[in-house]
């Protein structure tokens, strides 16, 4: 049986957690520390609850994290630097080129390599190879309701409760949108990682108030021709900031540790 450590148990976490392959044990889950005892008490002892990576003294097999840019800065390099995998969701913290150069940094020092997850959009291994063919221009556009922007600094570009018709609120750079949006923008700097990078892929953000969906999209090109793709995904009921599909792209991640064919 393989040995998974998972970082984060809200809305995301406790979907993964519901769905892990039987090959693959959760068994040390890293929270707030004001969370462990209740998190500890709820789950048994069969999972060993944490709040310092430093408190665990074996290797997982797999480290995924489903938290938040925080949680990515603050026990990323630690994961790395003990040489393990870490499967991010959380990919907008690599917009961050301090961040980034101390997980690089951790990685090279221990052997550690980092997994940028897909997350909420479909396409990345076709943006990924098409750029090994050289892309010219890529663009990611999110749509989300109005609910799923509330608590965001969407809230300072445009009123959340009298918009009527879908509106742009966020045109910018996928280095600007991932950090500016850390619980809605991820996937726009997992699509920069994949194609054009930070400062080169443009972002469109827009509130659309008849949607219950959270909407993705890629127009990508280049001399492997024209990509584009549409993706309607149902968010968590548990947090409409987050889709679903966010989660079990985690999932596949944790297949990926247990499977002998991987796709
Ligand atoms: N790439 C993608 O497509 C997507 C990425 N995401 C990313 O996934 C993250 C998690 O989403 P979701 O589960 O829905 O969010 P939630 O807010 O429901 O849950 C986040 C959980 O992480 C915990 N947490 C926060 N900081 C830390 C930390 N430093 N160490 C340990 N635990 C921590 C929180 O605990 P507490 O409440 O105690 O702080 C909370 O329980 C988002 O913040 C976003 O960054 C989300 C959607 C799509
Ligand atoms: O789950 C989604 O729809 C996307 C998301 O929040 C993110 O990219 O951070």
């Amino acid at each position: 049986m393989k040995q998974l450590m998972m970082i984060g148990f809200g809305a995301m976490g406790r979907e993964v957690a519901s769905l892990l392959p039987a090959e693959l044990a959760l068994k040390w889950l890293l929270v707030s520390p004001a969370r462990v005892d209740e998190v500890q008490a709820e789950l048994g002892p069969s999972v060993r609850v944490l709040s310092d990576i430093d408190e665990c003294d074996q290797a997982p097999d797999l480290v995924v994290e489903c938290a938040g840019q925080g949680a990515v800065r603050e026990h990323g390099a630690k994961v790395l630097a003990r040489g393990w995998t870490l499967g991010l969701i959380s990919v907008g913290a690599l917009a961050d080129d301090e961040l980034m150069l101390s997980l690089r940094a951790a990685a090279q020092q221990g052997g550690g390599r980092i997994l940028a997850l897909a997350g909420a959009i479909a396409g990345v291994d076709g943006l990924a190879a098409a750029r090994e063919g050289g892309l010219e221009s890529v663009l990611y556009s999110g749509r989300k309701s109005p609910q799923s922007w509330r608590g965001s600094p969407a809230e300072a570009l445009i009123d959340l409760d009298t918009v009527t018709e879908p509106t742009v609120f966020f045109r910018g750079t996928a280095r600007e949108a991932a950090l500016r949006f850390p619980a809605n923008a991820n996937v726009a700097a997992t699509v920069a990682l994949a194609g054009l990078g930070m400062d080169n892929t443009r972002v469109e953000l827009t509130v659309d108030p008849a949607s219950s969906t959270n909407k993705h999209s890629i127009l990508a090109q280049g001399r492997f021709g024209e990509l584009s793709i549409e993706l309607s995904g149902q968010p968590l009921a548990s947090n409409p900031k987050t889709s679903t599909l966010a989660a079990l792209s985690v999932v596949r991640a944790c297949r990926h540790c247990t499977d002998t064919v991987l796709i």
